[in-house]
């Protein structure tokens, strides 16, 4: 089968990558997704410019459907990262890297573009967990305008991860932005900001941080993603590729991922729950299905979601 992607002529021979802040904290992590059959490139945890230790735990917590989690960027700062995609790598890496402001920003990116580093970067413009931070992408002037000064100076591969949005014209919005900008790709989605879970027998949250608001991951969000997925595919720029993030468990949600429109799937939640054995598992049951269709390849079907 024919599971390959590729993101401005970067070949991926596989299409999975974990979702950036699972499993890809340490250099031990990241070796781990790269050295997997099953996982064709790995994404860094959003790096900031120095090291940040995050929010206080318990910042993470699994739940029937998915999780919630409020880890408030803890990383390596940005050193760590950009040493760890300076090295050789079979497959592809992502760096992502994410300022706690837009000035931030431009420094993170000021310094890439100077590097040796001329493989995929994304930018993340939806941390929901920041505490008193907003998330960039949902301020249309504002992503507008960081997009605008970052690409008068760099000039190397760039992506950006993005928050789900909820309203169709929003989708409009953002994609009349950036289709303004010569991306590699949109990564969508990031988790669904500031929900809120209950333990009823203890009569509390479950998270610290926030007072227990956090980012939605996991089953719950497959709707969200690939509607987001299907919505960007449909607004953007062929150019513009699209990573469909959010909500897969089985190989019928990464069907469904690469229906919509996406060019390679991220696992996340999953990949927290499950290990890095989820990858062969859901590549089992993607060929399955695929075989059972008669599709060899994802380009058979990708974007070719029927309506009715
Ligand atoms: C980079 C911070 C993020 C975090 C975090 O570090 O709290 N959690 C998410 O679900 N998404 C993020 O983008």
């Amino acid at each position: 089968f024919d599971l390959t992607g590729q993101i401005n002529g970067v070949p991926f021979d596989r299409l999975f990558l974990n979702a950036s802040g699972v499993h890809c904290q340490s250099t031990t992590e990241l070796d781990e997704l790269l050295q997997d059959e099953f996982v064709g490139g790995a994404v860094t945890k959003s790096a900031t410019l120095e090291k940040r230790a995050g929010n206080p735990a318990p910042r993470y917590y699994e739940l029937a459907n998915g999780s919630i989690n409020s880890m408030g960027l803890p990383n390596n700062g940005f050193d760590y990262y950009i040493q760890y995609v300076l090295q050789f790598h079979a497959k592809p890496t992502i760096l992502s890297v994410a300022g706690l402001s837009a000035d931030d920003d431009i420094q993170l990116l000021n310094q890439i573009q100077d590097s040796d580093y001329q493989g995929l970067t994304e930018l993340n413009l939806s941390c929901p967990n920041v505490i008193g931070k907003p998330q960039m992408a949902y301020d249309f002037e504002g992503t507008q305008a960081l997009l605008q000064s970052v690409f008068s100076f760099f000039k190397k591969p760039l992506g950006v991860k993005l928050p789900p949005y909820f309203d169709l014209v929003h989708f409009d919005q953002i994609t009349a932005i950036l289709n303004q900008f010569p991306l590699t790709h949109v990564n969508s989605i990031n988790s669904i900001g500031n929900g809120l879970w209950v333990d009823v027998a203890s009569e509390s949250v479950v998270i610290k941080p926030k007072g227990g608001f956090g980012g939605l991951g996991g089953k719950m969000v497959l709707p969200t993603a690939l509607a987001n997925v299907r919505a960007l595919r449909q607004r953007l720029n062929d150019s513009i590729k699209v990573i469909g993030t959010g909500g897969v468990q089985t190989g019928a949600d990464v069907f469904a991922h690469i229906l919509c429109g996406a060019e390679l799937v991220s696992i996340g939640t999953q990949l927290q729950a499950e290990g890095i054995g989820v990858y062969h598992r859901l590549t089992n049951e993607l060929e399955r299905i695929m075989a059972d269709k008669g599709y060899t390849a994802l380009a058979d079907f990708r974007g070719k979601l029927n309506t009715i």
